[in-house]
């Protein structure tokens, strides 16, 4: 398959780079050479040269606001009705994406950034213009980015909070832990690699147990130990608000 990306920005990038460990042949829309070049995929500067090489899926990666007035300037510049649109904007319905390019199958997703390294977790609110042959393409593509999480659209902003948002959470967390462990005399580099790690491991033990995360926690704190000493700290500093309180601002509670 062809597949455009139009708006090299940091999700478009990201995406850029996921699929690129494929085998799929890309291409770009950006008026910025020094992104084209550092991607090493041929990049278009209008909409005309891009869609003359024949996407069959094209993926909107520009800001949110401007999706829906790319998306009928992609249709005015002679986009295939064949063309499959998937849209990455946080905001943007899959009747917005309709009402922009009527003829089209499209569809509303979330990504996230680390669908860089193929470690991705994408939300899908399916359009019922994707059908059959698409349908297939569209789950191979995004799956070969990471997890998909198929979702009714109505649930779309609060899975698209936790997969898109949610990674900036945990690196603000995981920089806190550095800071910490750094305060104590560690070195920052062997502080961020440990953290990682311990980020990576929790969260595969996660993926492969049956257990929730609370059981998984409880695993951890010893009675009497030092785990539950930090966990009451946490709670006294409000740590679950506060997490509570920025995914429900993310999601625009
Ligand atoms: N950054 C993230 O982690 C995630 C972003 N998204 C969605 O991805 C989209 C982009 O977000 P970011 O990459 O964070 O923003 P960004 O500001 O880094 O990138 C946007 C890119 O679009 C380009 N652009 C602007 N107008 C354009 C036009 N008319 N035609 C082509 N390109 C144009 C800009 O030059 C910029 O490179 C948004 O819709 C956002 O909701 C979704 C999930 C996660
Ligand atoms: O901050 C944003 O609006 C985008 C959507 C999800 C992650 N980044």
């Amino acid at each position: 398959m062809k597949i455009a990306v139009v708006g090299l920005g940091h999700m478009g990038t990201a995406m850029v780079q996921g699929l690129k460990r494929g085998s799929e042949t890309l291409l770009a829309y950006s008026s910025n050479e020094k992104k084209a070049v550092e991607l090493e995929i041929p990049t278009y500067q209008s909409y005309q040269d891009l869609l003359n090489e024949g996407p069959d899926v094209v993926i909107l990666t520009v800001p949110a606001k401007l999706v829906t007035k790319v998306l009928q300037d992609l249709v005015a510049a002679g986009l295939s009705e064949k063309a499959v649109v998937l849209s990455a904007a946080a905001s943007v319905s899959n009747a917005d994406l309709r009402a922009a390019a009527p003829q089209n199958p499209v569809t509303t997703f979330i990504p996230n950034i680390p669908v860089a390294v193929g470690a991705g977790s994408i939300a899908l609110a399916e359009d019922p213009t994707i059908t059959g042959v698409n349908e297939e393409n569209v789950h191979r593509l995004l799956e070969s980015l990471g997890d998909v999480l198929v979702v009714p659209e109505s649930q779309l902003a609060i899975a698209g909070t936790i997969g898109g948002c949610s990674p900036a959470f945990i690196d603000i967390l995981m920089d806190a832990m550095e800071d910490a462990a750094v305060a104590k005399g560690m070195d920052r580099g062997q502080a961020g690699a440990l953290i990682a790690s311990v980020v990576k491991g929790t969260a595969t033990l996660a993926q492969q147990s049956n257990l929730s995360a609370a059981d998984l926690k409880g695993q951890i704190t010893s009675p009497g130990g030092t785990t539950i000493k930090g966990v009451l700290a946490l709670d006294q500093h409000g740590f679950r608000p506060a997490i509570h309180a920025a995914i429900s601002a993310a999601a625009g509670d």
